[in-house]
């Protein structure tokens, strides 16, 4: 029998999870922190799970009520953190630990799609844009605000407070406020792209890089990415899944 996979991403703002069997999701969910009793609800259908691996880069708090949401079973779950090498990836951070396990997981995700150079960008409340080698190895990447921290940040610490619609589009010449303050967002994350996407093409002496690009606002940036760029979603759900499976291979390999 395929063992089934509870996969949980527990982000900034959202909790993402999933149930994978047989190279299959069964379902996905993003649940937002201010509603976390919905994930009761969900879990409380759910029967016991052969795995269960957890990302967690939120606060306190939601560790324990995850905890505590997981605990209807008796299998103890794995807290996934990043490591120093693991599923083919070396990791170059000074302090291995250090890096968000979020980030980690995406990269291990990333590597095993492509195996070659690649830029991981994960577009959510805080954008990361991470860089892999063609042998696999994080060489290292930027942390940023998110376009939802950066538009509210900017509104709250300017006069701009008392406008109250704050709906712009991209314009290259933005003519008015709201259109100005998301397409200098925009320009900023996408700039941000494409320098990473230069000093890594420099640094490998070639070009065959390809990006990947996920979280809740990849649709916002994508359009505006000059390479080729894949969007997939929930790429720490699909790491975490290269990750539970090479846990469970040990454990099959350390019992026979
Ligand atoms: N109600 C909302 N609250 C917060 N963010 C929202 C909301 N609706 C849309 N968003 C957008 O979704 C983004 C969150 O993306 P994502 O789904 O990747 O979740 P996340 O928990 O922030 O993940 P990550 O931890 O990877 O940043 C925010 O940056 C914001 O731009
Ligand atoms: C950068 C974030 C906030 C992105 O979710 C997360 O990965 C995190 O808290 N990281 C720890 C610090 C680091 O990655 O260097």
């Amino acid at each position: 029998m395929n063992p089934t996979l509870l996969i949980i991403d527990s982000g900034n703002s959202f909790v993402k999870w999933g149930l994978f069997n047989n190279d299959l999701w069964l379902i996905q969910r993003r649940v937002s922190y201010d509603d976390i009793s919905e994930l009761e609800t969900e879990f409380s259908v759910l029967s016991e799970p052969h795995l269960i691996i957890i990302s967690h880069v939120a606060r306190d708090e939601t560790k324990n009520e995850i905890c505590k949401l997981i605990s209807r079973w008796s299998i103890q779950p794995i807290w996934h953190h990043s490591q120093s090498y693991q599923c083919g990836v070396l990791n170059g951070y000074s302090d291995p630990k250090q890096l968000g396990s979020d980030r980690w997981a995406a990269l291990i995700a990333a590597w095993n799609i492509e195996h070659k150079a690649c830029l991981v960008i994960n577009a959510g409340t805080a954008v990361t844009i991470d860089t892999l080698s063609d042998s696999g190895k994080f060489l290292g990447g930027i942390i940023l605000p998110g376009f939802h921290l950066m538009l509210n940040s900017l509104y709250s610490g300017t006069q701009l407070e008392s406008i109250s619609n704050r709906l712009g589009v991209y314009q290259n010449f933005p003519v008015n406020t709201q259109n100005a303050i998301h397409s200098g967002i925009i320009q900023s994350l996408v700039g941000a792209i494409d320098r990473m996407y230069d000093v890594l093409s420099t640094l490998l002496t070639h070009s065959a890089i390809n990006c990947i690009i996920s979280g809740g606002n990849a649709s916002l940036l994508s359009p505006f990415i000059k390479y080729p760029a894949k969007i997939i979603d929930n790429l720490v759900l699909e790491g975490l899944v290269v990750i539970a499976k090479d846990e469970l291979n040990r454990k099959e390999l350390s019992s026979s």
